[in-house]
C-alpha cells in the first residue's frame, strides 16, 4: 500500500470505529488534506499527531520527505495547505518556497522554523506564504486553529480573486467603455473597450483626474462639458450624458458617444466613486447622416431633390410673405439630352448631368436653391429677387455658361437648356402653381426654338 493511501486507511479506519461508516465518508469528504514536508521524521510525526486528533480538525495528513516528490504530488492536486520545512535534502532556503508556490499558487504555505532561521522564514512571508510555524511549538493546541483559519482566508481569497477575474473577464469583452472613480474623481478603472476608445492605456492613468481620459464636450456647441461626473458626484444621481456629447480622445481626434454615468455606493448607500458607461456612436451617426442625405439630395449630382427643394419652396414663400419680396422659380430642361444617351451612352450622359449641375450652382449665389427634378430637368428657387431683372439675368448667365463644350467621355460636347421662369407672387400663389407656371414657359421656350428663356407672363 502507497504512502498516502495508508495514511487515509488509518484515519479512515480511526474514524469509523468512533462514528458510522456514513459519518466517516461524510466527514472524509469535509476533511482538509495537509501535506507536510520535511525529512525530520520527528517533526513530521509530533505535527501528524496534533493534527490527526485536532477538535476542529479531524485532517488528513501526508508526509513526503523532499520537494521533489512534494512537486510530484502537488500535481495531483486534492493538497489543501502546505507545512514546509525549507532544508529539505533536494532543496534549501526560500528557493525550497518559491518552487511550491510557483507549483500550487492556490494552496496556502506555513514555513516549519527553528529559532536560527526565523528570518529565512519572514522572507518566504515575503515572498507569499502564510506564516510559519517554530519548532518546538508544534503540538501546541493553536496549530490546527491557525490552520484552519489560513485554510479558510485562503479559500476566501480564492473566491474573491475568482470573482474578481470573472468580473473582469466580463468587463474587458463588452463593447460599451466602463471607466471608473474613486470619490476624488481620480481613475481608479478602465476596461479594455475604453483604452480603445478613449486611446489611453490603464497603466498611464489610473489615479488621475477622470477628465484626463473622459475629456467631453458638446458636438453642437463646442463648449467642454467637465461637470457631469462632478455632478454625479455630488448629487449623488445617476445621468445620461447629453445627446450631443464628444469624446475628445488622446490624439485630439473626436468621437461622438452615448452613456451614462452612475454613482458607486457601498452596502451602507455611501458612495465610493462613479462609473461612466459609454459607446461610440459616430458610426451610426455617419449612417443616419447619411441616410437623411440620400433622402434629400441626388445621388448623381448631389444637387437637392425634388423634396428638399419643396421645404426651400414653401420657407421661401412664408419668408416672402412676411418680408413683402418676390422670388423666382426658374424650370430648365436640357435641349435634344436624349440625343447625347442615344449616340455616346449612358454614361456620357451622366457626365454631361453632372457638368451642367457645377455650372447651374456657379451662376446663383449660396442662398439659391439648384437642385435636379429628374431626368434632364433641373429648378433654381431665386429666394428673393428685386423684381424680374433679377431672373432675366440669371436666365441669361445661365445660357451662356452652358455655351463652351462639356468634357464628357473623351471628347467634348455641346448642349443647351430652355428655361421657363415664374415669379411669386404674380404667377401662383403656392409652389404647386409656380412650379407647374414655370414648366409651361419652359415649353414655351422649346417651341421657341430652345436654348432661350421665357416668363410664364
Ligand atoms: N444619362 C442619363 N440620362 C437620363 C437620366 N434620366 C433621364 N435620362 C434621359 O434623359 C432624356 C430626357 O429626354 P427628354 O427631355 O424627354 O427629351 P430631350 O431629348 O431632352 O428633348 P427636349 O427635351 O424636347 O429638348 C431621356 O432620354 C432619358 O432617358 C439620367 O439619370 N442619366
Amino acid at each position: 500500500m502507497q504512502r498516502r493511501e495508508w495514511l487515509l486507511f488509518d484515519q479512515a479506519r480511526r474514524l469509523r470505529g468512533k462514528q458510522d461508516v456514513h459519518t466517516s465518508k461524510y466527514l472524509e469528504r469535509q476533511m482538509n488534506t495537509i501535506l507536510i514536508i520535511t525529512s525530520n521524521s520527528a517533526d513530521a510525526s509530533v505535527l501528524k499527531n496534533v493534527l490527526s486528533n485536532a477538535a476542529d480538525g479531524p485532517y488528513l495528513i501526508e508526509w513526503l520527505a523532499d520537494l521533489s516528490t512534494a512537486l510530484v504530488r502537488l500535481g495531483s492536486g486534492g493538497i489543501d495547505a502546505i507545512l514546509v520545512d525549507l532544508s529539505l535534502p533536494d532543496s534549501s532556503g526560500v528557493a525550497t518556497f518559491d518552487k511550491l508556490f510557483a507549483a500550487a499558487p492556490q494552496v496556502p504555505i506555513l514555513t516549519l522554523c527553528d529559532d536560527k532561521d526565523e528570518l529565512l522564514a519572514i522572507e518566504a512571508v515575503q515572498h507569499g506564504a502564510q506564516g510559519y510555524l517554530s519548532k518546538g511549538h508544534f503540538a501546541h493546541s493553536l496549530v490546527p486553529q491557525a490552520l484552519r483559519n489560513i485554510i479558510q482566508r485562503k479559500a476566501v481569497e480564492e473566491e474573491l480573486f475568482k470573482e474578481k477575474s470573472r468580473a473582469q473577464i466580463a468587463l474587458n469583452s463588452i463593447t460599451d467603455a466602463v471607466i471608473c472613480t474613486d470619490l476624488s474623481g481620480d481613475l481608479n478603472y478602465l476596461n479594455k473597450a475604453a483604452e480603445l476608445l478613449t486611446g489611453w492605456q490603464s497603466d498611464e492613468v489610473l489615479g488621475c483626474a477622470v477628465d484626463k481620459v473622459f475629456s467631453i464636450s458638446n458636438g453642437k456647441t463646442g463648449v467642454p462639458d467637465p461637470q457631469s461626473v462632478e455632478f454625479v458626484l455630488q448629487q449623488r444621481e445617476s445621468v445620461a450624458l447629453n445627446e450631443n456629447t464628444i469624446l475628445v480622445r488622446q490624439d485630439g481626434s473626436h468621437t461622438a458617444i452615448e452613456g451614462s454615468i452612475a454613482p458607486i455606493k457601498d452596502r451602507m448607500e455611501k458612495i465610493r466613486g462613479v462609473v461612466v458607461v459609454f459607446h461610440d456612436v459616430s458610426l451610426a451617426q455617419a449612417m443616419a447622416e447619411k441616410m437623411i442625405h440620400l433622402a434629400q439630395y441626388d445621388f448623381l449630382t448631389d444637387l437637392p431633390n425634388r423634396l428638399l427643394l419643396n421645404d426651400r419652396l414653401n420657407q421661401a414663400i412664408i419668408l416672402s410673405n412676411r418680408n413683402a419680396t418676390q422670388l423666382a422659380i426658374l424650370f430648365l430642361d436640357l435641349d435634344n439630352f436624349k440625343h447625347i444617351n442615344d449616340s455616346w451612352g449612358h454614361a456620357v450622359g451622366d457626365e454631361i448631368l453632372q457638368s451642367v449641375s457645377q455650372r447651374l450652382s456657379a451662376c446663383v449665389r449660396n442662398s439659391d436653391t439648384v437642385s435636379r427634378r429628374g431626368g434632364d430637368e433641373f429648378v433654381i428657387l431665386l429666394s428673393e429677387i428685386k423684381d424680374r431683372g433679377d431672373p432675366e439675368l440669371i436666365a441669361n448667365k445661365i445660357i451662356a455658361a452652358m455655351a463652351p463644350p462639356h468634357a464628357a467621355g473623351k471628347g467634348e460636347l455641346q448642349i443647351t437648356t430652355s428655361i421657363g421662369i415664374s415669379v411669386y407672387p404674380a404667377d401662383g400663389e403656392d409652389g404647386d402653381a409656380l412650379m407647374r407656371n414655370a414648366d409651361a414657359a419652359m415649353y414655351e421656350a422649346k417651341k421657341q426654338g430652345r436654348n432661350n428663356y421665357q416668363f410664364f407672363s
